[in-house]
């Protein structure tokens, strides 16, 4: 049980911890912190939280759980204004999609208190952003990865499991660098591939055509296009290395592809295409609720 609950950034992943802890009768009190008044407002009509405060060392001022939940790239700033206002009973968490740089800037912010900050990532959300797009089941039956290190404080580490495994997520534990690069290839890659692609499309001169004449695999393909640009450009910066390289791993498929075409190597497309299809379905048989 939380008995003050504080949210920094309260959008679809914040919101939706608020929501999922309220539901299950987990929480005492919620307060959120944001930059935009109408978003804050709105959450407070939806009862995602319980009021909203002005200054970020207010919301957590008397918090036992802090969660940080805005773009990786301004974890460092909402840190260093949280830090002076967090109490000694306080453990703070994070959601952000990238571990290493908000270690380090949790590191940096909170001094001797850093042995109170989780590091986490819950393997859970969709394209959608913002207090109204929260919901209370988004973490039902979804992984959550902790990266604690060896300075967490273990009490930390169980009192953040214990939040997650009451709104129903698997909770694993991995070390940061492990997380970044796998989730550079399993969801950082596709979603700049996503992007890649309906940028190229949409400045073809009969892109209304193509868009038109899409059909299911166009958009099974592209619905994670319209995540939040600011999200994604924050993911992309603080795990550039990663992705890089796998970046280039990916052109050189391409080049492959690209040369097996121009000889009309139809042996080496079916070739590629079942071994893909083999582990594609080896990932996700029928019956794993896609
Ligand atoms: N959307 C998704 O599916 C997932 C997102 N994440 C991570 O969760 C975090 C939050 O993402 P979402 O909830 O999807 O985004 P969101 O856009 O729905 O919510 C983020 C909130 O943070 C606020 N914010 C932004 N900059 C701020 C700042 N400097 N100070 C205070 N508030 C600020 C925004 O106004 C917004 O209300 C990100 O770090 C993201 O990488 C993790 C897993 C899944
Ligand atoms: O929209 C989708 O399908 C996603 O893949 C959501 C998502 C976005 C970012 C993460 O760090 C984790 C999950």
């Amino acid at each position: 049980m939380i008995d003050k609950l504080a949210i920094i950034g309260v959008g679809l992943m914040g919101g939706s911890l608020a929501r999922a802890l309220r539901e299950r009768n987990e929480v005492g009190e919620i307060v959120g912190y944001g930059r935009t008044i109408a978003n804050l407002d709105e959450a407070i009509e939806l009862n995602v939280i319980d009021h909203a405060e002005t200054s970020i060392a207010a919301a957590v001022d008397g918090a036992d759980m802090i969660v940080l939940a805005v773009p990786v790239g301004a974890m460092r700033e909402v840190l260093d204004a949280a830090a002076p206002a967090i109490g000694s009973h306080a453990v703070v968490t994070d959601v952000g999609s990238v571990k290493q740089t908000v270690i380090d800037a949790a590191r940096a912010a909170l001094g001797p208190r850093f042995a109170s900050f989780v590091p986490g990532h819950p393997i859970a959300g969709t394209e959608q952003s913002g207090a109204r797009a929260a919901r209370g089941n988004l973490y039902e039956d979804r992984r959550v990865i902790l990266t604690p290190g060896p300075e967490t404080d273990p009490t930390a580490t169980g009192r953040v499991t214990a939040m997650w495994r009451a709104v129903g997520a698997e909770v694993v534990s991995m070390p940061a660098a492990d997380h970044d690069r796998v989730l550079a290839a399993s969801s950082h890659l596709p979603h700049a591939l996503a992007y890649a692609l309906v940028d190229m499309l949409v400045r073809l001169d009969d892109h209304r055509s193509i868009f038109e004449c899409a059909g299911g695999g166009f958009r099974d393909f592209t619905r994670i296009a319209a995540s939040d640009p600011v999200m994604w450009r924050d993911i992309c910066l603080a795990n550039r290395e990663p992705l890089l390289a796998l970046l280039e791993q990916y052109q050189e498929n391409l080049r492959l592809l690209g040369e097996a075409l121009e000889r009309a190597d139809g042996e080496w497309l079916r070739e590629t295409f079942a071994r893909a299809k083999r582990a594609r379905e080896g990932l996700h048989g029928p019956g794993d609720g896609e």
